[in-house]
């Protein structure tokens, strides 16, 4: 049997006597029929449910045989097992709560269900046992026999005390009863309704109870005839004896009607039986006929029930094994489900990792074709740079050829410079003999230059190097043959014609004054002004500074004012006379020495622009009128220049504050504190002459000349101590004058500089006495110069003469 318990675990106490104990299946719809039959019919007993159990796990396993995870398993399959038995239980016991019998359960586990029931009738000495005879299906109203191979087992093995009534379908079948019921009818089981369930059933089992009460009515009559007459052992030799299993089984009545034996109609005959010998052996030997084949019958069934447990034996044998199987196939399945959900994971993860593995590929193969992209292009980078090298050398070659011819060129230019300059002489000296002057030079000595050079000087025109740009153009910084120049260049329009233009540069070029920046030369090619470079700034920024930025003192202002004055009276007093024509603070510059420049004499001349800005205060007023450029006019601007100086205040209404000031005696209140202390005659002097100066009609405006007597006379020379604060910081001239103003032979400062064809720069004496004395090289080089020629240098003179007069 292996392992049988009862499930729940409590010891149940049974009374045994008082109670109907029904075996029920493990299919509720099954077993519906026999418990309330049950129920009805043995009211007033108590209905305890019989259920066995069949465990999942196969009966082979033990306990001894699990280990590790198995125990567990077991128990997780014993957990669930119960609750499927309390829910089974629950639901006969929900049937019979309809009812109103007293209930309760016996519940053990077994792979055998007929051999539980037979244990537990056997444990707790049951007495009633109420089971079915076969599934509902089998049932026929002919039904008298076991069909179920539970029950025919329980039947055949069941102890004996045990009263077991077998139903099908809700009908009793067939009982087995007792050897005490049949002796004591006291001990029969409490049957409430049974009989009229026989009742009902009486009809459908008549045919078999009938055959079978016939049976043993014949077999009684000849037992009490054999009891008469010996005569009748022949007969019972003749019966057959019942199947030995059915009748050994527990003396039961197997195929025992149910009930009280009703009067058979064969009974009602033998009570009138009688007369005559003949008709009694007849009668007899009919009986004898009869029962031999009524024992015949049994004995054929006998027989063939004997064949069926056989069968059923093998069957439950083949049971047994499938129910093992079936757990072994259960359990198997639950490690199947197991293994392939840990497969499935394993699948997942393998899947995932294939997926990366994927992504790495095509990110290595990405790599791999942008490495084969770099790789290409690097070869092409390498093969450009194989190319450029070459090309650089090429064009390094190129470089070098073409140095070669510019300096070639460039000997070549200097050769043309040369004869254009002797040649420009000629013409000069040719137009003054035309002229009839007779004159050895008017100081006019001024260079052309090619665009070229101006272009090279001014470094392309470099932004950077813009000084400002004018109404007359704009004004680059150069560096031309070792001198810093300012070059202005001139817009192209203008009414006059190139001669016209050269003739008044060469006007403006004689001029030579050391208030007057100097005019080097021009480019005829660009129109353009080549200036002597003031390094300082003008008169305007002077009195734009602000108060961190150190302003003029009164006396140099009033040194300013002789020194614009003495160089207007020269340009005036110049043959042809010269207009400034736009004088203004910015064209007033101030050298490192703040001695005064005045800047760009005589361009209104030279290029007559149209409409000049009639908002510029520093223009005359009689020009509006006139339309004509005049001495005076450069009176009046000069007079409005020296307010300035005074007062540094804005120049509109200016005038007019002067004047009240100088009215009112009270010149100080206009005069400009920043100066220093303004000794206040010489103020309010200086302010009488700017009014007048700035007189609306010019023929009431002072002659230049008495204006610089006057102005002159107000000078007092300026103590070195006395601005200390405005120029402490300006640069110290050099006490030693730059190399380059040295004679390469003589060692002094040059007077008349010649350019020699070697390209070095002598004193006129020193070089021609060099060439005098036969000498054909260079006294730097020592190589061999190509001509005798000398050129002067104009801008190193000039530079060598400003230096000179700073000293
Ligand atoms: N020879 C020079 N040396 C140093 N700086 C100069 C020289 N000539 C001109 N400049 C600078 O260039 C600037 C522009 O000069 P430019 O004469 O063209 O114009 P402007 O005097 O300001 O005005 P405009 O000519 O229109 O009346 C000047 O303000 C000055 O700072």
């Amino acid at each position: 049997m292996g392992s049988i318990g009862e499930i729940g675990g409590d010891e149940v106490f049974l009374d045994v006597e008082e109670t109907i104990f029904v075996a029920v299946a493990e299919d509720v719809e099954r077993s519906k029929t026999t418990v309330l039959w049950a129920a009805r019919n043995f009211s007033g007993k108590k209905i305890c449910l019989l259920y066995v159990h069949r465990p999942t796990r196969p009966a082979s396993w033990t306990h001894k045989k699990l280990v590790g995870g198995k125990k567990h398993d077991v128990k997780v399959i014993e957990r669930v097992d119960k609750q499927k038995v309390d829910e089974l239980m629950d639901s006969y016991l929900q049937l019979l709560s309809e009812t109103e019998v007293q209930t309760d359960k016996l519940c053990i586990a077994g792979q055998n269900i007929e051999e539980g029931i037979v244990q537990l009738i056997a444990r707790h000495s049951i007495k009633w046992l109420v089971m079915g005879a076969a599934s509902d299906k089998h049932y026929s109203w002919k039904m008298t026999d076991l069909k179920s191979k539970k029950a025919i087992s329980v039947c055949k093995k069941a102890p004996e005390a045990c009263h077991i009534w077998f139903l099908c379908k809700g009908y009793l079948i067939f009982t087995r009863a007792t050897n005490e019921d049949s002796s004591n009818s006291q001990t029969m089981p409490p049957l409430v309704q049974l009989e009229s369930d026989n009742e009902t059933r009486k009809s459908e089992k008549l045919e078999s109870s009938y055959m079978r009460r016939r049976l043993r009515y014949f077999r009684s009559l000849l037992e009490q005839d054999s009891e008469k007459d010996t005569g009748q052992l022949e007969r019972e030799k003749v019966e057959p004896r019942p199947a030995p299993h059915l009748s050994s089984s527990s003396g039961s009545s197997f195929g025992e009607p149910v009930g009280p034996e009703p009067a058979g109609p064969e009974l009602v005959g033998s009570d009138t039986s009688s007369t005559s010998n003949v008709e009694e052996k007849k009668r007899e030997g009919n009986v004898a006929r009869e029962v031999h084949r009524y024992d015949k019958a049994i004995h054929d069934i006998a027989q063939s029930e004997r064949t069926v447990y056989g069968e059923a034996q093998k069957e439950w044998k083949e049971d047994e094994n499938t129910m093992e199987a079936l757990c072994k196939a259960k359990a198997l399945d639950g490690l199947w489900i197991k293994e392939s959900s840990r497969r499935k994971k394993l699948e997942e993860l393998l899947e995932k990792e294939k997926e990366e593995v994927k992504t790495i590929i095509e990110q290595n193969n990405g790599f791999m074709k942008k490495l084969q992209m770099v790789q290409g292009q690097n070869l092409n980078l390498e093969s450009q740079i194989r190319k450029l090298q070459h090309l650089e050398k090429e064009h390094g070659e190129k470089f070098d050829t073409a140095m070669e011819l510019l300096k070639s060129f460039r000997q070549k230019r200097d050769e043309i410079r040369i004869d254009h300059e002797n040649a420009t002489r000629e013409v000069k000296v040719l137009r003054r003999l035309i002229k009839g002057d007779t004159g050895e030079s008017s100081g006019s000595d001024m260079l052309d230059y090619s665009f070229m050079e101006i272009n090279e000087a001014t470094n392309e025109f470099d932004p950077s190097w813009k000084l400002g740009e004018g109404k007359y153009g704009s004004v680059y910084k150069g560096n031309l043959q070792h001198l810093q120049v300012a070059v202005k260049m001139l817009p192209s329009y203008g009414s006059q014609n190139h001669f016209e233009f050269e003739r008044r540069v060469e006007i403006l070029t004689r001029v030579r004054h050391p208030n007057l920046v100097t005019l080097v030369g021009t480019c005829p090619e660009s129109r353009s002004l080549i200036y002597q470079y003031i390094p300082n700034r003008s008169l305007e920024d002077c009195f734009l500074s602000e108060n961190n930025v150190p302003t003029l003192s009164w006396e140099s202002r009033i040194r300013i004012a002789s020194e614009i004055c003495s160089a207007l009276l020269f340009l005036h007093s110049n043959i042809p006379c010269i207009i400034h024509g736009n004088l203004k603070p910015s064209k007033i510059l101030l050298d490192s020495n703040l001695v005064t420049k005045i800047n760009n004499y005589g361009i209104s001349q030279l290029i007559p622009i149209d409409g000049i800005d009639r908002s510029d205060p520093h223009v005359d007023p009689h020009y509006f009128v006139s339309g004509e450029m005049t001495l005076e006019s450069d009176i009046y601007s000069f007079g409005m220049i020296l307010l300035q100086l005074l007062t540094r205040r804005p120049l509109s209404g200016i005038l007019r504050d002067v004047k009240c000031a100088v009215e009112n005696d009270n010149i100080s209140a206009v005069l400009d504190d920043s100066a220093g202390d303004w000794p206040i005659a010489r103020g309010k002097k200086l302010a009488n002459v700017a009014i007048r100066c700035c007189k609306k009609n010019p023929l009431n405006r002072p002659d230049l000349a008495v204006v610089q007597r006057f102005i002159d006379r107000m000078k007092v020379p300026e103590p070195s101590s006395s601005e200390p604060s405005s120029y402490s910081n300006e640069k110290i001239p050099p006490r030693r004058p730059p190399s380059h103003y040295l004679c390469p032979i003589f060692q002094e400062v040059m007077k008349d500089p010649l350019i020699a064809a070697d390209g070095f720069t002598y004193e006129a004496e020193a070089i021609r006495e060099w060439l005098a004395n036969g000498h054909d090289t260079s006294p730097m080089t020592n190589l061999k110069m190509e001509d005798c020629n000398l050129i002067p240098n104009h801008a190193l003179h000039l530079a060598i003469q400003d230096w000179q007069n700073q000293w």
